[in-house]
């Protein structure tokens, strides 16, 4: 398959960022895209207070559907509802317009102690709410120094990933925990290398599908790295976090995709 095969995909994770002034932010995003290829895909992932009114400006913007745009969410709770004081069910964020729902991301891993078994949970939540699940993965500075990055990926592939996956139900993000927020990234090559691991790993498990997943690079993407980043076979995208922040440097980033 050729390795640019997979339509790219760009999203962008605002994580605990954006106020209603922030729609501004937004509606720079959709002027842009409409000036991008349209075999690019963008995601927008605000914080969960904000996705409904996005949905809105979004319905407005894009009556015609040239738009390639999508609202997401940051995370969900594995039931679709019940007594879980503050949670959100994936069904709630579907109901609110979410089309992808990012899960197992470093943060929510590290802040709420996520396992790989809850992850899967709140996979199977996505896909039950009828949603694209994007799962984060990735190792920490530490596990990369021991050498241990593709066993620590290979792990949290297995766990992480419920059986059924597609490549219209599942996104996967490579997110080196290093990487993430720290202005650093790792080399062209070793990013090849775990993407390629990974696009192996998904084949053997999911046949074909596995061959079409999209598979996104995270950490300190920007728009002078991403066109290098975009580049590397079987990096079909990427996850965003900071530089998603700012209209302009999103928009850069998309226009980097080969
Ligand atoms: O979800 C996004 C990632 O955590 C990357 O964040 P960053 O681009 O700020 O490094």
């Amino acid at each position: 398959m050729p390795v640019h095969a997979v339509r790219p995909l760009i999203a962008g994770n605002w994580k605990m960022n954006g106020l209603k002034a922030s729609s501004s932010e937004f509606e720079a995003i959709l002027a842009g895209a409409a000036q991008l290829s349209s075999g690019i895909d963008l995601l927008v992932c605000p914080p969960a207070t904000l996705i409904s009114a996005f949905a809105d400006t979004l319905a407005a913007a894009n009556a015609d559907g040239k738009l390639k745009v999508a609202i997401g969410a940051q995370d969900c709770h594995v039931n679709a509802s019940g007594a879980h004081t503050g949670d959100i069910s994936a069904e709630m964020l579907a109901d609110a317009g979410a089309r992808a729902i990012i899960v197992g991301h470093s943060e929510r891993r590290a802040d709420h102690a996520e396992t790989d078994a809850i992850v899967r949970s709140k996979a199977q939540a996505v896909w039950r709410a009828g949603l694209v699940a994007i799962v984060c993965v990735g190792e920490t500075q530490g596990e990369r120094n021991a050498g241990h990055t593709l066993d620590v990926v290979a792990g949290q592939l297995a766990g992480s990933l419920p059986d059924g996956a597609t490549a219209a139900n599942l996104v996967v993000a490579y997110e080196p925990v290093w990487a993430i927020g720290t202005g650093m990234t790792p080399t062209a090559e070793d990013v090849e290398e775990v993407h390629g691991f990974i696009r192996q790993t998904l084949t053997q498990r999911f046949d074909a599908e596995g061959a079409q997943m999209r598979l996104l690079y995270g950490g300190s993407v920007k728009p002078s790295n991403a066109r290098e980043l975009m580049a590397v076979p079987h990096v079909n995208g990427a996850l965003v976090g900071g530089a998603s922040l700012k209209a302009s440097d999103f928009l850069a980033i998309a226009a980097g995709c080969p």
